[in-house]
């Protein structure tokens, strides 16, 4: 079983080749060898490349097993390892997710920096996850633990909770992602980011993701993230997203489609050893 290491800003993924890989890659196995102790340890998976009506396809998987729809930093990672192991030569291509199709463009030769083409973000509470009437959930009430916050709630092909706030750190987001992962207000989990703005065309985020829990980067909350800010008029649709990873610059037009520019990274190729696949618990 291989896999081919890279990160996005510090959002680190494992990509399995299904055409060069022979082994199932179930739940478990996707547990043991995202753990950062007892295995490889990334911030997700990348499976692929499946095709689809002529198009590449990727499956997301986070470390807990379970399958995300979307990862912004994934297709980004993903389009450069197509690159890489000469799947494609083209500039621009079209890669498909269970949250929609997303067209990418290779903005230099070896392929470490890529803008993404994100499709459109969706203020519909029923596409942001949430439960109850459909609305725009834009800062509602939300108890998350003890405290109580303005969430804005946004699908990005994926789902998101943003919280503006005066001031941001890791140890916040972590303690309100404790509950707002798997809070109810939600169908099916979510993403978690607090925001701080800096100025009209810079914001600060710290994220908590669904299935996975603190990261250093991700690109579908900082569209997610950029969204709102646009929304609530804290910000221009034009917005540099700062995270402790890196940045990256977001662009919303006027029907809400959103282009994500930033950089990735290969890291190395791993295989794992007999003893690995041999572990019974
Ligand atoms: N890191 C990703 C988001 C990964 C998916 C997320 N955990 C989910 O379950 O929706 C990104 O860069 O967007």
């Amino acid at each position: 079983m291989k896999f081919e290491k890279y990160h996005g800003i510090g959002n680190d993924y494992l990509v399995y080749d299904c055409q060069k890989n022979t082994e199932e890659l179930d739940g478990e196995m996707i547990r043991r060898v995202c753990d950062r102790n007892f295995g490889v340890g990334s911030d997700g998976i990348l499976a692929g490349p499946y095709i689809e009506d002529g198009e590449f396809a990727v499956r997301v998987f986070n470390p807990d097993g379970s399958e995300a729809k979307r990862a912004g930093n994934g297709i980004r990672i993903f389009a450069k390892y197509l690159k890489d192991a000469g799947y494609t030569l083209s500039e621009r291509l079209n890669i498909r997710t269970k949250g929609g199709k997303v067209q990418v463009r290779f903005l230099n030769a070896d392929g470490t920096r890529i803008q993404a083409d994100m499709g459109k973000l969706s203020f519909s509470s029923k596409e942001a996850g949430l439960a109850g009437e459909p609305r725009e959930a834009l800062e509602e009430k939300m108890v998350f633990g003890q405290n109580s916050y303005d969430c804005s709630c946004v699908s990005m092909g994926n789902t998101h909770c943003v919280i503006p706030m005066m001031e941001i750190s890791r140890e916040k987001v972590c303690k309100i992602g404790a509950f707002s992962e798997r809070s109810e207000y939600f169908e099916d989990r979510v993403n978690t980011q607090i925001m701080k703005v800096l100025d009209k065309n810079n914001i600060q985020i710290e994220i908590f993701e669904r299935g996975v829990g603190y990261t250093l980067a991700s690109g579908t909350s900082s569209c997610a993230a950029a969204g709102v800010a646009f929304r609530l008029g804290l910000a221009d649709s034009d917005v540099m997203v700062h995270m402790p990873g890196g940045k990256l610059w977001i662009q919303i037009d006027e029907d809400w489609r959103v282009k994500m520019t930033g950089s990735v990274q290969s890291v190395c190729r791993i295989e794992m050893t007999e003893d690995f696949l041999r572990f019974e618990p």
